[in-house]
């Protein structure tokens, strides 16, 4: 920027916009890391231009304006940000500031203590019993959340014992541990609901909420770390003793809190930390040091807006800008079809990135994200990177939509995405060249095929050296190439071939329950055995049909349809049915007998089931029914015949009155039951 007067207020115009931002509206819009990085600028300019210092800048203000939706409460002590150190040198430079202040140089006591990335609050206490909780505002003025505050389990009402002093202020962070954060972005999501960033903007915006029982219902904690204002008798000579004064009283305190000697103590307890970092329960931007004995820290005092005796050592930051170059769509080991954004490389909580997680379709338009944008990409832990957020008023103009494929990029099959359900997946899973291990590892399973003596293992290497594409290749593999495989002698392959020939004779239930079809487990196998008797029955069956069936819903029925609509699918189906003497893998089993028709007595009657029931679930008495013959339809309709109405009827009772058709409660229904069965 060649004039730096003019990049000096574009800084700070951006600055105020951030915080207003991320401390009034709890979202943020840029990584902290970025923002970290403008105010270093702003910094470094001021000191250059000690004339253009401005006591109204953002580098001499802490926190943001409350908001007058709270009662305004006045901090009879002011509540201060940290300075910070971001390395060695500065952390270094630190301790010597403050040696040289102190006229020192010994190396001095520090308490060291996690940073928890929360927002700070300050609690009063009156004869033991807390009164007063409230945040930090800008610093001397924050807004009255006591309400909210009580709903936070780990904070107690009252204290225990009663060597407290008569009003004690307590200041510490209110924060969500990732289990909490988790759960409940997994079930804002879910309900497509409000989807957080991060922990701290999520326990931001949970304790600032108008309404306490919000508040109550969101997973917060809380660890004090300090004392505001204290009536009576100082509580120690040293913060860390403090800290266990308050812990006897209750108070949760960080269980990480040590005392450490000089810049040494305080590196070693830095990379204890950080090399812990992703084990923690909960999420820490940082370490904070903090001069322990309280006489050298009244000498020290404060700048502007945070104390000289205090510095936070900061972590290589979880959040950073990027620009999206393309989105790639993986095609997992079951079929779900995955977008990964393709980053411009950049380092995140010290590892580059170049890749992250788009998660699905949902995902992308919740986002509302573009290839072209800048966006947040957020590594926590080992998870993998996480587009978090778009930058949305750094948008190209040529940014372009993501187009979703329809056709899977691996086998050109069809993609699958059910109503309601996240997941969109390839449903070429006899083919599929991604799904193909598990394809084949599920088909000769136990409770499938049970083709003994093939292993995951064998498995693995069958379809590492394309031997195996689909299960009917598994029925055409010579003795040699079975043999020479890792870990397999003669007498294994000789063993695999005579397993593989056992397994040719099978039931349709096991054969339908080994094709893998998603959500057909084994009893639904067998139900479709028992419905449709014969394989090209149920392949050629619409959906409707297949709703007749015991335990299968929409959603199955539907997974069902589309699977005998691939091609691929029914070419390897048939493959594996084909005769040996035809060239196929000859699997076959014994005729399904039809029941006899007079174990059949419901057979032309068409029932409809409503309400509660209360002795069978609708399951059951739908089952018991079609096990008699009868079919079980969703709506009522002039072809109705019964309505089974149980508790609590609404809707299909009222039609099925206006059309006259027979209406039976659940003692009708068991005594009918009870006469067949
Ligand atoms: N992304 C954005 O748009 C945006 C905007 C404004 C601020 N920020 C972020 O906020 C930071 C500034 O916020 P800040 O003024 O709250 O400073 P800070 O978060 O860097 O440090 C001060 C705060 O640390 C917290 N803290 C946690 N553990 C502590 C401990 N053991 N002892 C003492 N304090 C502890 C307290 O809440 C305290 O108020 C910036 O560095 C930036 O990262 C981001
Ligand atoms: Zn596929």
């Amino acid at each position: 920027m060649s004039d730096p007067y003019a990049r000096l207020l574009a800084l700070r115009a951006q600055l105020e916009t951030y915080n207003e931002q991320y401390y009034v509206v709890d979202a943020p819009t840029v990584p902290d890391a970025e923002y970290d990085r403008l105010m270093r600028e702003l910094v470094a300019l001021e000191q250059a231009h000690p004339e253009w210092r401005d006591p109204d800048s953002p580098s001499q203000k802490v926190g943001g304006a409350p908001v007058s939706a709270f009662p305004e409460v006045r901090h009879l002590l002011p509540m201060l940000s940290l300075d910070n150190v971001f390395s060695d040198e500065e952390l270094m430079a630190f301790e010597k500031r403050v040696l040289d202040r102190l006229d020192r140089s010994e190396p001095l006591a520090f308490c060291c203590e996690p940073k928890l990335d929360g927002l700070a609050v300050s609690l009063v206490y009156e004869q033991g019993r807390l009164v007063q909780a409230a945040t930090r505002g800008d610093g001397s003025t924050g807004e009255g959340i006591t309400e909210n505050v009580r709903t936070i389990k780990s904070i107690p009402l009252r204290l225990k014992g009663d060597d407290w002093p008569a009003r004690l202020e307590v200041r510490g962070e209110v924060f969500m541990p990732k289990a909490g954060f988790d759960a409940m972005n997994e079930a804002a999501r879910a309900n497509g609901d409000k989807v957080f960033a991060n922990p701290r903007n999520a326990a931001a915006g949970s304790l600032r909420q108008l309404d306490s029982r919000i508040t109550a219902r969101r997973p917060l904690a809380f660890y004090c770390y300090g004392i505001g204002q204290v009536e009576g008798e100082p509580l120690g000579e040293c913060h860390f003793d403090i800290l266990q004064r308050l812990k006897g009283w209750g108070l949760p305190v960080s269980p990480e809190v040590r005392r450490m000697q000089g810049k040494a103590g305080c590196q070693a307890y830095h990379d204890d930390i950080l090399s812990r970092r992703d084990r923690l329960p909960y999420e820490i931007d940082g370490v904070v040091y903090k001069v322990d004995e309280l006489a050298l820290q009244a000498r020290l005092g404060f700048v502007v807006r945070a104390p000289r005796w205090a510095t936070a050592h900061k972590f290589p930051a979880q959040e950073e800008l990027t620009r999206l170059l393309n989105v790639e769509f993986q095609v997992g080991r079951t079929g779900a079809i995955t977008p990964v954004a393709k980053l411009a490389p950049v380092a995140v909580a010290g590892v580059t990135v170049s890749n992250a997680t788009l998660h699905n379709a949902d995902e992308i338009a919740r986002l509302g994200v573009m290839i072209g944008d800048t966006v947040i990409v957020r590594r926590a832990g080992d998870v993998i990177p996480q587009v978090v957020a778009v930058v949305m008023d750094r948008r190209p103009d040529d940014a372009r939509a993501i187009a979703f494929p329809e056709r899977c990029p691996v086998c050109e099959s069809e993609i699958e995405r059910i109503e309601g359900e996240a997941v969109a997946r390839c449903i070429g899973g006899l083919f599929c060249g991604a799904q193909r291990k598990e394809a084949i590892k599920h088909f000769s399973s136990r409770k499938a095929l049970d083709i003994e003596g093939l292993g995951t293992k064998i498995i693995e290497q069958l379809v590492e050296l394309e031997l195996v594409k689909t299960p009917a290749d598994l029925f055409h593999l010579s003795h040699q190439q079975l043999a020479g495989l890792e870990r397999m002698g003669d007498k294994s392959a000789t063993n695999v071939l005579a397993a593989l020939d056992k397994a040719r004779t099978t039931t349709l239930a096991r054969f339908l329950y080994a094709l893998g079809i998603r959500e057909v487990g084994e009893a639904t196998a067998n139900n479709l055995a028992q419905h449709f008797l014969t394989l090209d029955a149920l392949a050629g069956a619409e959906v409707e049909p297949l709703l007749a069936v015991p335990d299968v819903g929409e959603v199955v029925a539907k997974h069902i349809y589309y699977f005998f609509r691939q091609p691929h699918n029914l070419e390897v189906v048939r493959q594996l049915v084909a005769p040996r003497a035809d060239g196929g893998c000859g699997i076959h089993w014994p005729v399904i007998a039809v029941p006899k028709a007079d174990s059949q007595p419901l057979a032309g009657q068409t029932f409809v089931l409503t309400g509660t029931l209360t002795r069978l679930s609708r399951n059951e008495a739908k089952a018991a029914l079609q096990a008699l013959g009868a079919k079980v339809a969703g709506s009522v309709s002039a072809k109705t015949h019964f309505l089974v109405a149980g508790e609590a009827a609404g809707s299909k009772l009222t039609k099925a009155q206006e059309l006259g058709v027979a209406v039976m409660d659940e003692d009708g229904l068991a005594a009918l039951l009870a006469r067949y069965g």
